[in-house]
């Protein structure tokens, strides 16, 4: 089945099931992560408390990991779960925020990844490249990289980690080791919201949590905040906090039509 067919039955699954995605992410854009998982039609619930997690992660579907305000307490907590899920065959989602910017950012996420299975690692190539060692230029939590050699970064990460790799900037490129997909969609004012990778990252944790495999789920991710990004661009302009509502409307309102119009996937 072609990619953009499964990421519309991807988007029907979420809205049957209304999966409820686990989140252990950060203090910038945990609201609008709960938003955008509740706008595609999935379940939000956000904590880090082991006493509460420990009960919680036993009705959800799936478990996203964000370090992006990473401290000692909710690492711990992050790998704790991490490995509850997998107990459990929950699938894992990992957004390495900041991995190249500090030490202790690259040596978590790689902690992480070691301790933990996880199905899904999303990140900008500056954070990906530094956790294969090619790189440590992240600033702060944005990319400084150039997309050129994504395509060979995302099948090298996607085996050393055993995972779906999948590589934000203006094309989208992800892989499981094997196949590769690039997404076209997108407009670079993403790039000027805070939190926009982090929402593709809790996207992602929605596909995963409605049963989709780590690939679908990763290019359906993309797919949504790029084509929502392109249309919401096109009624904002460059008024940025109209464009960010208008993300959030786009996001509540895509459907199938919309996707099979707008979506530019490929397959390499
Ligand atoms: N140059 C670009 N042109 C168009 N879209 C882009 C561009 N760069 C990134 N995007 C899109 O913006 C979204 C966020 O990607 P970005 O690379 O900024 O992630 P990030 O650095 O992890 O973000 P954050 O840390 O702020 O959450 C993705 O949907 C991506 O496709
Ligand atoms: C700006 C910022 N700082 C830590 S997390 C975060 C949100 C985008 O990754
Ligand atoms: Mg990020």
């Amino acid at each position: 089945m072609e990619m953009l067919k499964k990421a519309c039955d991807g988007l029907s699954k979420i809205r049957e099931k209304s999966p409820l995605v686990h989140h252990i992410t950060n203090y910038v854009s945990v609201n609008d992560c709960a938003n955008i998982t509740l706008a595609i039609g999935a379940s939000p619930v956000m904590s880090d408390e082991i006493e509460d997690i420990l009960d919680l992660i036993k009705i959800a579907n799936s478990l996203v990991l964000n370090i992006g305000t990473l401290n000692k307490r909710t690492v711990e907590s992050m790998i704790y779960l991490g490995k509850e899920a997998n107990k459990l065959n929950i699938p894992v989602v990992l957004d390495p925020v900041g991995a190249g910017a500090t030490k202790l950012r690259t040596g978590t996420s790689l902690k992480i990844l070691q301790e933990v299975k996880v199905r899904v690692l999303r990140g900008n190539m500056s954070e990906i490249k530094s956790l294969l060692g090619l790189s440590g230029n992240t600033k702060g939590v944005d990319s400084t990289e150039k997309m050129d050699d994504a395509e060979d970064v995302a099948i090298l990460a996607a085996k050393k980690f055993n995972c779906t790799v999948g590589i934000s900037g203006e094309v989208d490129v992800i892989s499981d080791g094997e196949r590769v997909v690039k997404v076209f969609n997108g407009n670079s004012i993403l790039t000027r919201v805070t939190g926009t990778g982090c929402m593709v990252t809790s996207l992602t944790g929605c596909f995963l949590g409605a049963g989709c495999d780590g690939l679908t789920s990763s290019t359906a991710a993309y797919l949504i905040m790029g084509l929502a990004g392109e249309r919401a661009y096109k009624e904002s302009g460059d008024n940025i906090g109209t464009f960010k509502v208008r993300l959030f409307d786009e996001i509540f309102n895509i459907n199938e039509d919309r996707l099979k119009e707008g979506g530019k996937v490929e397959e390499c």
